[in-house]
């Protein structure tokens, strides 16, 4: 590591750091080996009313300018960003624990297609011209004005980029939250932005947890909240938001099906359940953490994935570009995950692989499987957030969709069989919002993300975010004289 974690201070309001040490301490922790990395403060009162204000100031200067030069903004940005990759995936590494093999190709260059993609969009964003006989009307698509952000810790790069990068696009400024566990990287972006251009105050960064969360939330200025938690927190959320009646973008958890017909191709399959488990540690909402696997393949394909577990784990030091497995992001979320595993077991599940944690002092747990789970076990029904994988064993598709469906939540769905017409005829029955066949997880950002049911209100990425951060204005224009009744 080059140069230290710790930033110049905890907040990034009206264009530059701020500190506010009467905020409560905010320690960093590095997940490999517990150590504190940086010492922050939770925003306090004062730095929460600067970011706001400094936001709604930096708006409307903002929304002044052509979408053109918005869109340049945001371009120069994300060149920025590709061009700092290494040293910005180290520091998300520091904060996530997520191995830089990862982080060197799914954080920042990630946020920089998003900014690409959105910078790209900005001159687009216009309304239409509606002829009504000698009338007319046009519409105006018009930002929603102050948005707050509020992110988890899994992606902090991705998610801080997923939702500024659309907003700004649209004319917004927001304000942003990061997790409270992985505060670092979501100061950078807001660095770039500024570096690109950004007038001041366009992108601030207030930290802290849910308390400061709240507070961005329940403010009469804010427009829209945009989400990216658990579902209980999307709820309590979602209940705030609502007391202003704000827009809402909520990207919760999940408990994602992956179906595996008897034709799939089982090395094909093994992949996509791999991706879809510990990628991150199996810290991902879209996580296909409930795997069916149609009975004739069951045996060959527990044992390739045996196999390839044991051959390819590597876990260890997450700098180390070997390593592949990180720890979790934290002692108790290794903890929480640990209970699972230790409940699975209970319930009489078969532990196929792992179920252990360690080693060393950082936050790991071993890339764990389970086989002969049933859907009325635990670890069937709820978020995991850890590499813990259920195999369950299906017969029919038609019992393999019903129970697919069977679960409050609704985020991603996969598919892996050589049927195209299976293929296509499954993934139209499947309760999701983000689906993938003969493969899992991808998510670039020209397709729309997010669940339905529990999981999700409103979609980020692609033309869809679009709708989510802008409003129309319809204008009717009357040509003739005005016939009123008397
Ligand atoms: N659908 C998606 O796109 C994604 C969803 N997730 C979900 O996030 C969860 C894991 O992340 P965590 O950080 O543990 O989630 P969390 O729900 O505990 O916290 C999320 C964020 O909300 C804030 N928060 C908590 N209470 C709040 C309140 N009352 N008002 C305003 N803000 C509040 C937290 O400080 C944090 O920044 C998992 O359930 C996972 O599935 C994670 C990544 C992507």
């Amino acid at each position: 590591m080059s140069y230290d974690p710790q930033p110049e201070a905890s907040h990034y309001v009206a264009g530059g750091y701020i500190e506010d040490t009467g905020g409560a301490p905010l320690e960093v922790v590095y997940p490999f080996t517990g150590a504190r990395i940086a010492r922050l403060h939770c925003a306090t009162d004062r730095v929460i009313e600067l970011a706001l204000a400094s936001a709604l100031e930096a708006q409307e200067v903002w929304a002044a300018m052509s979408g053109t030069e918005r869109g340049r903004v945001l371009r120069r940005a994300a060149d920025i960003m590709r061009g700092r990759n290494r040293e910005l995936s180290e520091l998300e590494t520091r904060d996530t624990g997520k191995p830089l093999q990862e982080t060197l190709v799914a954080d920042a260059t990630s946020g920089a297609d998003a900014l690409e993609y959105f910078g790209g969009l900005a001159a687009t964003l216009t309304g239409e011209h509606i002829p009504l006989g000698t009338d007319w009307a046009y519409t105006m698509r018009e930002p929603l004005g102050l948005c707050v952000g509020i992110g988890a810790w899994n992606y902090p790069t991705q998610i801080a980029c997923w939702k500024a990068a659309p907003a700004l696009a649209c004319g917004n400024a927001m304000v942003f939250k990061p997790s409270e566990e992985t505060p670092l990287s979501a100061l950078k972006v807001a660095e770039i932005l500024t570096e690109a251009g950004a007038p001041p105050g366009l992108f601030n960064v207030v930290q802290g947890g849910g308390d400061v969360g709240a507070a961005l939330v329940a403010d009469a200025r804010v427009a829209k909240v945009s989400l990216t938690g658990s579902v209980p927190t999307g709820r309590r959320v979602y209940a705030a938001a609502a007391e202003r009646i704000k827009h809402v973008t909520m990207e919760l958890g999940g408990k994602s099906p992956l179906l595996v017909f008897d034709d799939a191709d089982v090395e094909d399959a093994v992949g996509g359940a791999i991706l879809g488990n510990f990628y991150s540690s199996g810290q991902v909402c879209s996580n296909g953490t409930r795997v069916f696997v149609q009975r004739g393949l069951r045996e060959r394909f527990l044992r390739r994935l045996s196999e390839r577990l044991e051959a390819g784990v590597v876990m260890g030091d997450p700098l180390d570009e070997a390593t592949n497995i990180g720890p979790l992001v934290s002692a108790a979320q290794r903890d929480k995950v640990m209970g699972y595993i230790r409940q699975g077991a209970r319930e009489g599940a078969r532990l196929i692989h792992g179920g252990t944690a360690g080693p060393g002092p950082g936050f790991f747990v071993a890339p764990t499987v389970f086989a002969d789970v049933t859907d009325d076990m635990v670890i069937a029904r709820e978020e995991i957030f850890g590499p813990v994988m259920a195999v369950l064993d299906f017969d029919t598709e038609e019992e393999a969709v019903a129970r697919a469906n069977a679960t409050p939540f609704g985020l991603s769905a996969g598919v892996f069989t050589r049927d195209i017409a299976r293929a296509h005829r499954v993934i139209g029955r499947l309760h999701a919002g983000s689906c993938f066949i003969n493969s899992y997880n991808d998510a670039p950002v020209e397709v729309p993300f997010g669940g339905v049911k529990a999981s999700g209100v409103g979609r980020e990425n692609a033309k869809a975010a679009i709708e989510h951060y802008s409003q129309l204005k319809s204008v009717y224009v009357r040509m003739g004289a005005v016939e009123a009744p008397f």
